[in-house]
């Protein structure tokens, strides 16, 4: 059984069509990152999803139930963490987990879960007061009580610190270790690619793109880039590899050649230098990132 399971799932508002034809499977023990530029359809998706908003066409299948008969019963078994969380007025912290294991008919321990998002020791404080990384935090605590089997997380790092975003990516990791599904949606690009085993990305409501970053590079035939630290003036040999296949650019930067090139064209250019008689001292090599990758995918807009 799949965690989510959409099939040509679309849907209008008026004239908007936020969503043409969605498909896609997601398994669990897998962290899928979602991106996409404003407006794509992200959080339409995940309202989709939790039944926040009807579809107005297509099947979706959550945790192997329609949703759209059985939203409270599917609700029951995702932990959501939704994009701009504000705590309740009147409560501590520690209420908040409280309420979040009683209305989940769960039997975690608050303490535990706030140590594991790093709030211990606060939890007896009103939550409106909590600066907006903590309240994120607080955020990420209630959506793991009862050991979901899904994770809805919308924006997770808003407002966290490096050791919560440290933290948050551990507690991704374990939760999928744990057999859960994690669904991530965000626009720090860094962060899905740390922590996401597949990604898909929206575009206007279509998603153009669902694979492993790798898998992801290898379609766009993304280039590779080759910086080349030479003894001499890199500018020299720069001519002999302006026509060789598989490259795409080459210029004199800091001293050092660098080189955009197909992946597989690394050596031959590296053979081609020493053969125009440049001396080799050092090289690097760097890959498409996933920014260049959703650039290309999404037309420049993010
Ligand atoms: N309730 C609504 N009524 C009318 N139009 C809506 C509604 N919700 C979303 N839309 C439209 O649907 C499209 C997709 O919006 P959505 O909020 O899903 O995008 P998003 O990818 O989450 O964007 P962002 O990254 O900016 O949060 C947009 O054109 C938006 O204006």
């Amino acid at each position: 059984m799949s965690a989510i399971a959409l099939r040509g799932v679309a849907k209008r508002y008026g004239d908007v069509a936020a969503l043409r034809g969605i498909d896609l499977e997601i398994e669990r023990g897998e962290v899928f990152g979602f991106l996409g530029p404003n407006g794509a359809g992200k959080s339409t998706t995940i309202n989709v999803l939790l039944h926040y908003a009807h579809p107005s066409a297509g099947t979706v299948e959550v945790l192997g139930r329609d949703v759209t008969a059985d939203p409270v019963a599917v609700r029951q078994r995702v932990g959501i963490l939704p994009e701009g969380f504000a705590p309740f007025e009147t409560m501590t912290g520690r209420q908040h987990l409280e309420y979040a294991i009683e209305a989940n008919g769960a039997d975690d321990d608050p303490d535990a879960l706030l140590e594991r998002v790093g709030l211990e020791g606060v939890g007896d404080r009103l939550a409106s007061d909590y600066s907006k990384g903590m309240a994120q935090r607080l955020a990420l605590a209630m959506a793991l009580v009862g050991e979901p089997d899904l994770l809805i997380l919308d924006e997770p790092s808003t407002g966290l610190d490096p050791h919560g975003v440290r933290r948050m990516r551990e507690i991704v990791a374990a939760e999928r270790d744990r057999g859960a599904a994690v669904f991530f949606s965000s626009h720090i690009l860094e962060q899905v690619e740390a922590v996401a085993d597949r990604v898909g990305i929206l575009r206007a409501g279509e998603l153009v793109a669902v694979d492993t970053i790798d898998g992801l590079r290898a379609a766009a035939d993304a280039d590779a880039e080759l910086t080349v630290e030479l003894a001499y003036d890199p500018g020299a040999v720069a001519p002999a590899l302006d026509d060789l296949e598989g490259v795409s650019s080459v210029v004199a930067r800091d001293g050092n050649l660098v080189v955009a090139c197909a992946r597989d064209a690394k050596l031959t250019v590296l053979d081609e230098i020493r053969a125009a008689g440049g001396t080799i001292r050092d090289f690097t090599t760097g890959e498409a990132s996933l920014e260049d990758l959703f650039v290309s995918y999404t037309g420049g807009s993010r």
